[in-house]
């Protein structure tokens, strides 16, 4: 009765209103990741990035979120190894902040919240003939969260933060020629990795979650800018894009894996 009435409170946040499609759902995401519960994994291989800076697209505002989107009709920008059976492509990048410091981000570690995390959104081509494919399939999608914490100057966020004003609002699409998010990693190789699901519509539970241990640092100026997207189109009255993260969904039966001890 808990885990429904908590769903309920869950599907009434106005992003997710559609949240109640999503029937008994085991494996949702994001979730808090308990350090001490989470088990190391001698198996699990470092994970290889391989990104073409060339097949970056554009940049858009989507209504729920910034998204960098990317050439994925070859196997150009890959990663593979860490848990993964086989290569999987990206499709797209986004991020997910609050209105303030003090939140922001999706998953929790030991219930320390970030005020922002990015999402690296990639899909399998083996078992899946197109992207929307794998958002259905079982394991289709593999998604990289990566933390962002209060701290140095970030040059290689920068040049997306200077393209933000351009896609102020929803539906505004600029042109974003070459960038490489490997440059949005931390050194540190180490994740957790475990399984989980979209944390917007369709929500569907195909996603392996890779989530890096150490977070990489903005500072407060492009926090700011993150912050004066807005959710509304031109003309509309203007609702500032903040809070864009869905709320924490219960472990159920799932055990998160570390690559390190
Ligand atoms: N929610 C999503 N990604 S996320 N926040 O779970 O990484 N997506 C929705 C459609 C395709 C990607
Ligand atoms: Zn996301």
């Amino acid at each position: 009765a808990a885990c429904s009435s908590y769903r309920l409170r869950d599907a009434l946040h106005p992003l997710w209103q559609s949240e109640l499609s999503v029937s008994g759902g085991t494996r949702q995401s994001p979730i808090n990741i308990q350090w001490r519960d989470s088990v190391y994994d001698p198996h699990l291989k470092p994970l290889k990035i391989h990104y073409d800076p060339t097949t970056c697209l554009y940049i858009w505002n989507n209504g729920y979120s910034f998204q960098v989107e990317f050439d994925d009709s070859a196997d150009k920008s890959v990663i593979m190894g860490g848990p993964l059976e086989n290569h999987y492509r990206l499709k797209q990048f986004h991020f997910h902040w609050g209105a303030i410091n003090e939140w922001g981000s999706e998953h929790m570690v030991d219930s320390k919240v970030y005020p922002a995390e990015l999402h690296l959104v990639h899909w399998n081509p083996v078992t899946s003939t197109s992207f929307e494919d794998a958002v259905m399939e079982n394991n289709g999608l593999v998604v990289i969260g990566v933390f962002l914490k209060l701290g140095a100057h970030h040059a290689g966020l920068q040049k997306l933060v200077d393209a933000l004003p351009a896609v102020r609002h929803k539906d505004a699409i600029v042109e974003f020629d070459v960038f490489d998010p490997s440059c949005l990693m931390p050194s540190c190789p180490d994740y957790w990795t475990y399984d989980g699901s979209l944390t917007t519509p369709p929500l569907t539970e195909s996603v392996t979650w890779i989530i890096k241990k150490t977070p990489i640092e903005v500072d407060q100026n492009q926090l700011e800018e993150f912050r004066m997207l807005l959710f509304t189109s031109a003309g509309e009255e203007e609702k500032r894009m903040v809070d864009n993260f869905r709320p924490l969904q219960p472990l159920m039966n799932r055990t998160v894996r570390s690559s390190f001890r």
